[in-house]
């Protein structure tokens, strides 16, 4: 169930500088007591002899609990009466003795860690280990801040017993006592390392199988055991340097390292170093094999031969940078899967030509680097060079960092991963448990390896071919103390686990040293063949021929080279940091040489500026490691058709550039058409505004002069109609409008005001036939107006166009040309009219009836 956001709990982050100081403090003053041979002698026994309390202690007990789900009881005096009694050294201690004053001093395990803090060279004294036994270790990680620590240690018994807190202490019973290989409880890993890890590595490099895993709940310090930082190094880049410095002291033998890099996330496997893709979309990994005590074969993982500490930790970086983590309750930064790193180990014993090759000159007094001549017979004695072969050893070293287990969170998604981790680890325990079960009573009840991938993985090394170590890492604080407890149990049925690692050296001749060593071999007869021709040849080879045979002898050289870096040996490993950047030994010149030789040295050289980084190299060796990739080592056709792949890459990546600079140049060029367009695109654009504008502003000042034209004629037009009618008035008032109608040759009658009524009856016949004419008119208009400018007339006008007689109408006809400007019939709703058919139509009215709206309707 989800937590509320209050309860949510601090993940631990010792990190900080208060953390830090707490267990630095810790360290130094548990560091003080010299190392006593007593403590030595005790602690070398308790590798030899396997704890047999353990595994007696596991028998009948339940199925095991995965740690950090709360445990259903407390240990019972039963169990612990299994156990026998307490040791009298804990009984002073109990119940409150703190874990930092009754920790295991590292210097008091009897190891000599000179230089290797840092990682410098080891040369310290393997502890002895009970081999058919796992190696347990437990870690007690510092205390967070001030919180109460449960956990008591008793110095130099490997012991680590719960106490409680002093508001609860435990009861004191052997139950609550567990004793192991080691207990840790300082901050450096150097000495964890040396207990926990470097036997195995030392056995990895010998020929056998070895697995280091970290175990314990959420945020007890499994990642810091296993990776660590930069100012503290985990096991992993520990055991790497070691694996250079095993290679650095060990003359006899070449190496060839691999590395892969996995995680098992929500029970799916990922390539953590598949090329560039996250790991969300790496290609998922396969497990086959492994049935029968058969090795493990993980298809579609990438495997990356490295040739330095920086090769080693560039692909660690990678992969990490893939890991999936994400922050919980418990932890800023929890694994949320299991990952493997996994090195594999092939390595043969050299003959004496190849071990002093690079003083050994060839049959020509030549010096070519790499090249030793013919082999001598070595490794493997006749019977195995008989076969064609020398015999190989191959070793899988993994180095394991589990995910915790953990209570559900407050996150959906962390609470399904979560719920992957504990199913995987419960499976875990149920396999240990089973498998210490069968050890103890000789049975061979089935293991149920296939039920998680882990398992299923880890079956080889877990049914005993493998050196095993665990460190079980717990967190101290009494808030976890179910969880603590269920982590000491997991490592008490560990070590009822039997082993039974074999070394595996064969005449393999499908192993990648062996495959590369005769490709070598072969290459360096072809070249010493040419070489050999080479005056003969030259005489007859024209200039351009010459060069070609130059470049070629270069490329196998060159090849050599590479396939030489990839084998280690005592001299062409470096000596430390930065030994990824040095030549792997400096080319002695021969000034004996001819010209001819010195010329192909210098082709050598400069092809070996050029050659490939160690990436590539690395690529490339994984793709040969691919057996459907790989060509015939010995083939000469093939190394032919390299030769012309390689002359094609290059004439591809000429013509590329010759593409590149080409679309370079024509890239400008278009440019530049593209932008003239566009200006010139705008400029019409501008253009054709500029017009509208100037259209607009010639028909505003037409306007505005017909307007006062207008005026000024309405004014006078006003003036002489007010005349007429005072005029027409007076004559009617004398009666004058008789007299015309009697001299007229209709007979008028007189009427009284005659001469007005007629003038007002003509004038509204006009109006009815001036009406007629607009309704006609508007009917024909159909199509809107093109003119720039929109007009609204105010619609009361249309009554006042009837009620008034157009100005237009009294003005010469000459003079209506002159008046062109369109009126927007859209405002009128229909009954509106073209100032043109207004005109037309003889309906002009004054200016002001016009109603010239401020709302002008102006296209943009
Ligand atoms: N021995 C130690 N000394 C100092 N700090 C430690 C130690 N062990 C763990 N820590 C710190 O505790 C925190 C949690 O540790 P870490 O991430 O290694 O736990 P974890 O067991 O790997 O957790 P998860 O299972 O969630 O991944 C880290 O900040 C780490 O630096």
């Amino acid at each position: 169930m989800a937590s509320t956001p209050a309860k949510r709990p601090t993940p631990f982050t010792p990190r900080s500088t208060r953390s830090t100081a707490v267990a630095r403090d810790m360290s130094s003053r548990l560091t003080a007591p010299a190392p006593t041979p007593a403590l030595l002698a005790s602690t070398h026994k308790k590798y030899k002899a396997p704890l047999s309390i353990e595994s007696r202690t596991r028998k009948g007990s339940a199925l095991p609990s995965v740690p950090g789900s709360p445990s259903k009881s407390r240990p019972t005096s039963r169990a612990g009466s299994r156990m026998g009694t307490a040791s009298p050294a804990l009984t002073p201690m109990f119940p409150q003795q703190d874990v930092e004053q009754s920790v295991v001093d590292f210097q008091s395990v009897g190891i000599d860690l000179t230089g290797d803090e840092h990682g410098g060279d080891v040369v310290v004294p393997i502890p002895e280990v009970s081999v058919d036994k796992v190696m347990v270790s437990v870690r007690v990680r510092p205390p967070a801040g001030n919180t109460p620590t449960a956990w008591s240690v008793a110095p130099g018994d490997n012991t680590i017993h719960l106490s409680g807190t002093p508001t609860a202490p435990a009861a004191p019973s052997p139950a609550n006592k567990f004793t192991f290989d080691a207990i840790h409880t300082i901050q450096p890993t150097a000495p964890l390392y040396a207990t926990a890890a470097r036997p195995q590595v030392h056995a990895f490099m010998s020929g056998y199988n070895a697995v280091v895993f970290a175990y314990g709940q959420t945020a007890s310090g499994k990642t810091y055991t296993l990776s660590g930082s930069d100012e503290q190094p985990g096991i992993i880049p520990r055991a790497i340097r070691e694996i250079f410095a095993f290679i650095r002291a060990t003359p006899s033998r070449e190496y060839l390292l691999r590395c892969s890099y996995l995680e098992i996330y929500n029970e799916a496997i990922h390539d953590l170093l598949a090329p560039s893709l996250g790991a969300g979309q790496a290609k998922g990994v396969e497990i086959q094999g492994g049935g029968a005590g058969g090795e493990v074969i993980l298809s579609g993982l990438r495997e990356e031969v490295v040739t330095s500490l920086a090769s080693v930790r560039e692909v660690l970086r990678r992969g990490e940078g893939n890991r999936r983590t994400a922050s919980t309750d418990w932890n800023e930064r929890s694994s949320r899967s299991h990952s493997v790193f996994r090195v594999v180990c092939e390595s043969r014993e050299r003959s004496n030509g190849e071990e002093d090759r690079s003083a050994t000159p060839t049959t020509n007094g030549r010096h070519t680097p790499g090249l030793g001549g013919r082999q001598t017979p070595g490794a493997g004695g006749p019977r195995l060079q008989a076969k064609g072969g020398r015999s190989v050893q191959t070793s899988v070293l993994s180095l394991i960092d589990l995910a915790g287990s953990e209570k559900a969170t407050s996150d959906k998604e962390r609470t399904k991963e979560g719920r992957y981790i504990n199913t995987s680890l419960l499976t875990l325990g149920t396999v240990i448990s089973t498998l210490a079960e069968n050890a103890a009573k000789g049975k061979s009840d089935h293991v149920p390896y296939r039920n998680s991938k882990l398992t299923r993985m880890l079956q080889p090394s877990l049914s005993g071919n493998a050196r095993v170590s665990v460190v079980c890492t717990i967190n101290p604080d009494a808030s976890a103390v179910s969880e603590s407890m269920s982590t000491l149990q997991f490592a008490r049925r560990i070590k009822g686990v039997q082993l039974n690692a074999q070394k595996k050296e064969i005449v393999d001749t499908d192993a990648l040293i062996e495959r590369y060593r005769k490709e070598i071999e072969d290459l360096k007869r072809r070249l010493e063949e040419r070489e050999q021709e080479a005056p003969v040849r030259k005489r007859r080879l024209s200039a351009r021929e010459q060069i070609d045979e130059s470049k070629a002898m270069g490329d196998l050289n060159s090849r050599i080279k590479q396939l030489t870096k990839l084998i280690l040996t005592s001299q062409s490993v470096g000596s430390g940091e930065g030994d990824e950047d040095r030549p792997a030994s400096p080319v002695k010149i021969d000034f004996d040489m001819s010209p001819y030789q010195l010329q192909q040295e210098l082709l050598t050289a400069k092809l070996q500026l050029e050659s490939q980084s160690n990436q590539i190299l690395s690529l490339e060796a994984t793709l040969l490691a691919q057996p459907e990739a790989v060509a015939s080592p010995s083939s000469g056709e093939d190394v032919e058709k390299d030769r012309v792949i390689a002359e094609q890459g290059r004439v591809i990546r000429e013509l590329e550039g010759v593409v590149r600079a080409y679309e370079a140049d024509n890239a400008s060029a278009n440019a530049q058409a593209i932008r003239e367009e566009v200006e010139r695109e705008w400029q019409a654009k501008l253009d054709a505004e500029r017009r509208v504008v100037a259209e607009k502003e010639a028909w505003a000042g037409e306007l505005v002069r017909q307007l006062e034209k207008e005026k000024k004629m309405r004014l006078q037009l006003e003036e002489e109609r007010r005349a007429l009618a005072a005029f027409v008035s007076k004559f009617d008032s004398l009666g004058l409008g008789l007299l015309s109608a009697a001299s007229s040759p209709v007979k008028v009658m007189p009427s009284p005001g005659g001469a007005s009524a007629t003038f007002n009856t003509r004038r509204e016949a006009r109006q009815q036939q001036q009406q007629m004419t607009m309704q006609n008119t508007s009917e024909t208009v159909t199509s809107r107006d093109s003119s720039p400018i929109r007009m609204s007339l105010d619609l009361s006008m249309t009554g006042k166009l009837g009620a008034h007689p157009s100005l237009l109408e009294q003005m010469p006809e000459e003079e209506w040309a002159e008046v062109s400007f369109d009126a927007d019939l859209g405002g009128w709703g229909g009954q509106g009219k073209n100032l043109g058919q207004v005109a037309s139509g003889k309906s002009m009215g004054s200016p002001s009836v016009f109603g010239l709206s401020s709302k002008e309707n102006v296209p943009a």
